[in-house]
């Protein structure tokens, strides 16, 4: 290596203090506490859950059963952690793995009764039913009275500051999970991206989604304006093909949040239907892969996952967990050009993410000493946004 250069590698979990540290440490046991209380779970399962809890603060990284459906997936994905500590295995590694033992732990895959019900479903279920959503749905009424460039501004924010309201990060973060007077858009790219969308005669937008409930509500409301404004003529949804990262959203959570949208009184009824008619008649797609739920970053994304977001006119990826995996889960200085780091991606991309964790590029120096100066943990508490793109 050349001198002076700075030295970039993954982030890992094994310095005690720092945020991934404390994601094991302080955020994990609470949330197996949580996940123990949300079903009755048989003994097996407990003891399960609390031995994953005791190996990945302590011990070695084990490896999932041979008998298991994804094995094989696994193996290939293992990238040679198996046996090494938690501690010092890639954080973005790790964390996938975690997700998918707590699977293995309450017998998601395995028959029995509850065989596929959602781990994590009763709190997302929760935060539907909360006063907020209410709040949320009604200030649509005021969206269509907008201009065009207010309605976009509207809801591409609200899709954005949606972030904030993931149910892992809300286990230790302190702030509101709502617009927040502190909060703050470090970057905005947006006019790039509508320029995308409107130089493109039928443009197609993927958007990878993130987080169930109130976030993907937002993103709802931003494919339903995309489509009746004409910006895109077709949408594609890509949801996660199984529990994970406690609040990401898959299928069923688009089913109950378009239900919520179009039960609602006043304009939100009229989004819903139309949400459910372009996902009946196909100008909204909804589609899965494994991949989403993989431990790697998505320049190592699959040949088929590859072909289909070449075809996109934009790909918009929503938050904080998709911006890790789209740069790289490293120690990037925080200058580095965001452009740079992902020009391997196959189409435009939108990232849209409020800060929850370490990595952060693309972020002018004079900004970045501000931020610095302030003392504020404005890299992972959640106050601060990035709307990034790269044509
Ligand atoms: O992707 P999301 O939902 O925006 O955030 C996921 C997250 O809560 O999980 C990780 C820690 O567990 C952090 O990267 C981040 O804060």
């Amino acid at each position: 290596m050349t001198s002076g250069a700075p030295r970039v590698t993954p982030i890992v979990s094994d310095s005690p203090g720092s945020f991934a540290w404390g994601v094991w440490n302080q955020r994990h046991p609470v949330l197996i506490k949580q996940i123990r209380d949300a079903y009755p779970y048989p003994p097996a399962a407990h003891e399960a859950l609390e031995a994953l809890l005791a190996e990945s603060i302590a011990g070695d990284i084990q490896k999932l059963p041979s008998d298991v459906h994804d094995f094989a997936m696994w193996e290939q994905w293992c990238d040679d952690q198996y046996g090494r500590p938690w501690a010092q295995a890639p954080f973005l590694w790790a964390e996938s793995y975690f997700y998918r033992r707590v699977l293995e732990a309450v017998g998601y895959f395995r028959p029995g009764p509850l065989r596929g019900v959602d781990t994590f479903a009763p709190f997302k279920q929760a935060e539907l039913a909360t006063p907020l959503v209410e709040t949320e749905l009604t200030a649509l009424d005021a969206l269509a009275g907008l201009g065009l460039s207010d309605q976009r501004h509207a809801v591409l924010t609200a899709s954005l500051w949606g972030n904030r309201a993931d149910l892992g990060f809300r286990i230790t973060a302190k702030g509101p999970d709502h617009g927040a007077p502190e909060a703050d858009l470090i970057v905005d790219d947006s006019a790039t991206a509508w320029v995308i969308l409107d130089d493109a005669p039928s443009a197609v937008v993927h958007l990878v989604a993130d987080n169930a409930g109130r976030e993907l509500l937002a993103d709802l409301v931003l494919i339903d304006h995309l489509l009746t404004t004409g910006a895109a003529v077709q949408v594609v949804l890509h949801v996660k093909p199984q529990p994970y990262y406690v609040s990401d959203a898959n299928g069923s959570d688009v089913v109950d949040v378009t239900r919520r949208i179009a039960a609602a009184p006043g304009d939100a009824a009229d989004i819903g239907h139309r949400l459910w008619a372009a996902l009946t008649d196909g100008t909204l797609q909804l589609r899965t892969h494994a991949f989403w739920c993989a431990p790697l970053p998505f320049d190592r994304m699959p040949t088929d996952l590859v072909m289909e977001l070449s075809k996109a006119t934009l790909t918009i990826l929503k938050g904080d967990l998709n911006y890790r995996k789209l740069v790289g889960d490293c120690t990037w200085p925080a200058t580095t050009p965001f452009g740079e780091l992902t020009s391997y991606f196959p189409s435009p991309v939108a990232a849209l993410r409020t800060l929850k964790s370490d990595v952060a590029v693309g972020i002018g120096l004079a900004e970045l000493e501000q931020l610095d100066a302030s003392g504020a943990q404005w890299r992972t508490d959640g106050t601060h946004a990035l709307i990034q793109v790269r044509k």
